[in-house]
């Protein structure tokens, strides 16, 4: 018999994991959610929810209908619990504060509330990526700003993803491994199906937008240039490729079997840290990763290190396998 994801918490509470009654209706609440945006998902044509919304997001990005569907999804579930202080996502200009007639809690919940955006319409795996860090002691006597916010990735006290893709799956860590939950739609309910993932430490297997090659860096030009050498160059070894363009995706591929993924800063726009997001992309996947016994650096720093400066922060990510993130590594120094 599969525990569901009620049960597994209530034994994570009982281990003395310190889990809170709060984090632990938080976590329920989110997955809930999750589960309402799975449905909207697959419901694609039918229910109107391909295409383009016909607005951009702060960052400047053309938003899909399904990104402020999801977004509206995940605020409006979780905003009146009493579990939250406030909220942030990539789809809104600032924070979100738990309005005055809803009860406050002691958390902060931030999300990218659909990843992968440019394969809904190809019916390709998204996902939505959420992080849950502690909203600091003294902002709960007073208005919360988006300076309270601006934790390291290591205050993460939970983070996790749902994929929608052939199943619908919940990946989670409260700071205490990595387990998967799979969604049995007859029930309607989230199962464990996977406990104590562990990332292998070697691999032979990269990702990343190769049609970006000419205007990396160089040391991503050497080290993908030495991967493409195969058996016969410096690596000794033959690689795989993938780019599914879902992040989601592309985390859970390694955190399955292994791998490396890549989103460097390049010179397309040199201002720009990078492509994906500190806070709502970087931090939860880096989280879930170490927690697997894999490893997420910038170039050479521990991405869960970094203070953030602004919300919508960007950041290089180079995430996988432990030995091969070491090895990319070395190409930077
Ligand atoms: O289209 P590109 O440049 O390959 O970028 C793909 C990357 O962009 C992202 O889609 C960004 O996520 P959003 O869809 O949430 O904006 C990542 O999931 C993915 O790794
Ligand atoms: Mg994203
Ligand atoms: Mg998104």
């Amino acid at each position: 018999m599969h525990k569901t994801l009620s049960q597994y918490l209530v034994e994570q509470q009982r281990q003395g994991f310190l889990l809170s009654e709060d984090l632990k209706a938080l976590i329920e609440g989110i997955a809930r959610s999750c589960k309402s945006i799975a449905h909207v998902v697959a419901k694609g044509a039918l229910g109107g929810v391909l295409g383009n919304q016909g607005t951009d997001n702060v960052q400047g990005e053309a938003q899909k209908k399904m990104d402020v569907i999801s977004n509206n999804i995940l605020l409006q579930a979780n905003e009146w619990t009493g579990h939250l202080a406030g909220m942030a996502s990539e789809e809104m200009d600032t924070i979100y504060k738990i309005p005055n007639s809803y009860p406050k809690g002691k958390y902060l919940l931030l999300f990218d509330p659909l990843d992968g955006s440019s394969n809904i319409d190809v019916n390709v795996s998204i996902g939505t990526i959420f992080s849950i860090l502690k909203a600091p002691e003294d902002s709960l006597n007073r208005e919360l700003t988006e300076a309270d916010f601006l934790q390291a990735g290591s205050q993460q006290v939970a983070a996790g993803y749902a994929l929608y893709g052939p199943q619908t799956l919940l990946m989670l860590t409260i700071g205490h491994g990595v387990v998967c939950f799979t969604l049995d739609k007859d029930v309607g309910t989230w199962l464990l199906t996977q406990e104590n993932i562990q990332i292998p430490t070697e691999t032979k297997e990269f990702a990343i937008n190769m049609s970006n090659s000419r205007h990396w860096d160089t040391p991503v030009q050497n080290y993908i240039h030495d991967c493409l050498a195969g058996t016969t160059g410096p690596r000794g070894k033959d690689f795989n490729m993938r780019w599914v363009a879902s992040m989601v995706a592309e985390v859970h591929r390694i955190l399955q079997r292994g791998g490396i993924f890549l989103y460097p800063w390049d010179k397309r726009d040199p201002n720009k840290a990078g492509k994906l997001r500190l806070m709502y992309e970087a931090n939860p996947m880096s989280f879930l990763i170490e927690q697997a016994g894999g490893a997420s650096v910038d170039t050479v720093n521990r991405i869960l290190d970094i203070q953030p400066s602004q919300l919508h922060q960007r950041v290089s990510v180079i995430l996988g396998s432990k030995n091969e993130v070491e090895t990319v590594k070395q190409y930077f120094v």
